[in-house]
C-alpha cells in the first residue's frame, strides 16, 4: 500500500492488493477477509464493494484500513478486528476477552433447542459463557426461558452481558463470575450446556497463529484436554432437574472419553452429534426420572 505506486487507491485495486498479501502471510481466506475488513471500514456490505470498485478511498478510510490490514497480517482474528461475529444469525460483539464463536457451537445451540422446544420455561445453565453466543442465542429463541451465564473470566461476563442486552435477553438471564458450578450452589436446571476449553496443554503451541490471539483461558484443557469435562459430568447429577439434560462440545477425538465419563456419574447418554465436516462435536447426556 505505497502512495506511490498508486495515485488512488480504489475498492477494486485495494482488494487486489490485500487478497495478494494476505495470501502471502498465509492467511487462510486472503480475498474473503480484505473484503470483510473493507466493508467494516467503510460502514457497507460487501456486495457494496463489488458495486463500487472504481470508487477511491478517502484518505481517513486508507488509513484505517491500512491499520486493520496491518493487525490481520499479525495473524489477529478478523472479528477482533471488526469486534462482531455472527452466531445463530445474530451478531454478536466480540473483545480478545472471548473465545471467538465457532460454527460448530451451533450444532450444540441446535441440539439443545430441539430437547427443549416442548419444556414450558426452561431453566438453563451455561458454563464458560464466553461471548454469551450459547445462552444469547437459546434465550432469544426460547422466549420464555431464563438462564445463568458462569465465567472465571470478568472481562468475558461484560462480553456476555453487552450481547444478552443488544438481542434483548438481558433481563432472562443472570450472569455470574466464578469457577464452574461454584456460583450456582444448590440449585437445579432443566438443561446445563458447556462448550469448555478442551484443547491439550500440549497442542497450543502449535494452534493456527489466530487461535494464539484467544484467551489461554477458553483454550486450555488440562494434559489430556479433558479436566473441565471431568468436572462438569461429576458435578452436573446435582444440578438438574430429574430427566434434565447435559450437552457439551468436544474436541476431535473426544466423544468417546467423554461418554465414558457419563458412565461413571449416573448420567445416560442420549446422543452424539457430529458438525457440519461430519465430526463427533456435541454430546448430550441425561439425568434419569
Ligand atoms: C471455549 S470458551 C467458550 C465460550 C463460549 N461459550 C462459546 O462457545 O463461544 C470457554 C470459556 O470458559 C471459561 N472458563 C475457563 N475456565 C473456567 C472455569 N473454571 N469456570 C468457569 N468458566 C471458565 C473461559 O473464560 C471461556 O470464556
Amino acid at each position: 500500500m505505497n502512495a506511490k505506486e498508486h495515485k488512488t487507491w480504489t475498492i477494486g485495486a485495494i482488494l487486489n492488493w490485500t487478497g495478494q498479501y494476505f495470501r502471502d502471510k498465509g492467511v487462510a481466506t486472503p480475498r474473503l477477509d480484505a473484503e470483510v475488513l473493507l466493508s467494516h471500514i467503510l460502514g457497507r456490505d460487501r456486495l457494496y464493494l463489488y458495486l463500487n470498485y472504481d470508487q477511491p478511498l478517502e484518505p481517513a478510510e486508507l488509513a484505517a484500513f491500512r491499520e486493520a490490514v496491518k493487525q490481520r497480517a499479525l495473524r489477529v482474528p478478523v472479528a477482533y478486528i471488526t469486534g462482531h461475529k455472527e452466531f445463530m444469525g445474530l451478531d454478536f460483539i466480540v473483545t480478545s476477552d472471548v473465545l471467538v464463536p465457532r460454527p460448530d457451537t451451533e450444532v450444540l445451540v441446535e441440539a439443545a433447542l430441539a430437547r427443549l422446544a416442548g419444556v414450558s420455561a426452561p431453566v438453563i445453565l451455561d458454563l464458560g459463557v464466553g461471548s454469551g453466543a450459547i445462552i444469547v442465542s437459546l434465550l432469544h429463541r426460547l422466549k420464555a426461558a431464563t438462564g445463568v451465564g458462569v465465567d472465571i473470566s470478568p472481562g468475558a461476563l461484560k462480553v456476555a452481558a453487552a450481547n444478552a442486552q443488544k438481542h434483548g435477553v438481558a433481563a432472562r438471564l443472570a450472569l455470574k463470575q466464578g469457577d464452574l458450578f461454584a456460583p450456582v450452589a444448590g440449585r437445579t436446571f432443566h438443561a446445563i450446556v458447556s462448550n469448555p476449553p478442551y484443547i491439550p496443554d500440549g497442542d497450543l503451541a502449535g494452534l493456527e497463529p489466530e487461535v494464539r490471539h484467544e484467551p489461554r483461558t477458553a483454550l486450555a484443557g488440562g494434559a489430556d484436554g479433558l479436566d473441565f469435562y471431568r468436572r462438569i459430568v461429576a458435578g452436573a447429577p446435582g444440578h438438574l432437574n430429574e430427566g434434565g439434560f447435559l450437552a457439551v462440545e468436544v474436541g476431535r477425538g473426544q466423544a468417546a472419553a467423554v461418554a465414558g465419563l457419563a458412565a461413571m456419574s449416573g448420567l445416560g447418554v442420549e446422543a452424539v452429534i457430529r458438525d457440519y465436516a461430519g465430526i463427533e462435536r456435541v454430546v448430550i447426556m441425561r439425568r434419569d426420572r
